[in-house]
């Protein structure tokens, strides 16, 4: 009765935990680099430190043992004109990514049900 309730954090190890995602998100960020739609919007991105970001963020987002450290999503995004397509670019690049690392596609959809709601954040422009 007085336990204290435990962290979920089912969805971060089906992620393979922090190796889990340092890998996905190395796979992820060159995918978004190389993007023919999207890619220009990251020419000027240290693919090294967004891994790190996205590492925290998607630990804390799949109820890992972490700290997220960097902008909140509305802020992080302000003034780039993201529209619903270019958010939908980025989401394919993750899908594309997850699959490479064999993630499956039960645990990439529990993970992209937790980043939607960022849309309203994210998206700026029409
Ligand atoms: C669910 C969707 C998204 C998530 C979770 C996300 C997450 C993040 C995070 C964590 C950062 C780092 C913030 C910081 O440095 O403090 C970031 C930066 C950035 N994001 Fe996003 N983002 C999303 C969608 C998008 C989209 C759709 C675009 C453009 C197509 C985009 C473009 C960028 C760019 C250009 C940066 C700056 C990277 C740099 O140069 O440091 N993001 N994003």
């Amino acid at each position: 009765q007085s336990t204290a309730p435990m962290p979920n954090d089912a969805l971060y190890q089906a992620l393979g935990a922090k190796p889990g995602l340092q890998a996905l998100m190395e796979v992820f960020v060159a995918g978004l680099k190389a993007d023919p739609r999207i890619g220009v919007q990251f020419k000027d991105t240290k693919s090294s430190y967004l891994q790190e970001q996205l590492v925290d963020q998607f630990c804390v987002v799949s109820g890992g043992p972490c700290k997220y450290e960097g902008a909140d999503m509305k802020a992080a995004h302000k003034g780039m004109d993201i529209n619903k397509a270019q958010f939908n670019a980025l989401v394919e690049v993750l899908q594309v990514a997850m699959d490479a690392r064999n993630i499956p596609f039960a645990t990439q959809n529990q993970l992209l049900a937790r980043l939607a709601p960022m849309h309203r954040d994210v998206i700026t422009a029409h």
